[in-house]
């Protein structure tokens, strides 16, 4: 996953709200010295304005915020550069719709927590649009991925270097195998 013997992929890393997408992906960003985007802030006023409010997305909703995400990943894939980027990717529409933008060169690392650490996690955060009550929604909605390809999943019960190597280790292992 370096870029330095393999092409540059892009990686998603996946999951309910809270369930640390952001401190993630940027870790692994960093440890990969690719570019890292916040899925967020690619949403249109109008998505934040609902989840701020605690309406929860709809399909249509999100497809124009995963289709700007999927430019996004193509246009730095075209530049010869690799990307790490956070998005929820819920269901597996969105995700192959996701694959489709980038011919199929997409890794996704599916960040699994319990409930309970997820409501602790999102009760502790400050200053963030997305209320806790749209967790539920957010569970209710999510397609696991696990077993699809390209995929790995990682347990957020550890610190969030612990859940990047984890990730790298497990993403290194499906691109040589
Ligand atoms: N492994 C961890 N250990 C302790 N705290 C963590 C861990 N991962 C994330 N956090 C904290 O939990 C909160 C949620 O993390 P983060 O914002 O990265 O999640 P997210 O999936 O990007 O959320 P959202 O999709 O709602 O933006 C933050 O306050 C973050 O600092
Ligand atoms: O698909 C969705 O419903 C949204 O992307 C949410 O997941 C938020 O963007 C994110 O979790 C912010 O907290």
């Amino acid at each position: 996953m370096s870029g330095q013997n393999t092409r540059p992929h892009a990686i998603i890393v996946m999951g309910v709200s809270g369930s640390g997408k952001s401190s993630v992906g940027e870790a692994m960003a960093e440890a990969l010295a690719v570019e890292f985007t916040e899925g967020d802030s690619l949403h249109p006023a109008s998505n934040v304005e609902k989840m701020s409010k605690g309406i929860p997305l709809t399909d249509d909703d999100r497809m124009p915020w995963l289709d700007i995400i999927g430019k996004t990943m193509k246009a730095a894939l075209d530049r010869g550069e690799g990307i790490v980027l956070s998005c929820s990717a819920l269901k597996k529409s969105y995700r192959d719709r996701l694959r489709a933008a980038v011919d199929g060169n997409l890794f996704f690392v599916y960040l699994h927590g319990s409930r309970e650490l997820l409501t602790e996690r999102m009760g502790a955060r400050k200053g963030h649009f997305m209320p806790l009550s749209l967790l539920e929604n957010q569970l209710a909605t999510l397609e696991v991925p696990t077993g699809e390809p390209g995929v790995v999943t990682v347990d957020i019960d550890g610190t969030i270097d612990e859940i990047a190597k984890t990730a790298l280790r497990d993403l290194k292992a499906l691109v040589i195998s």
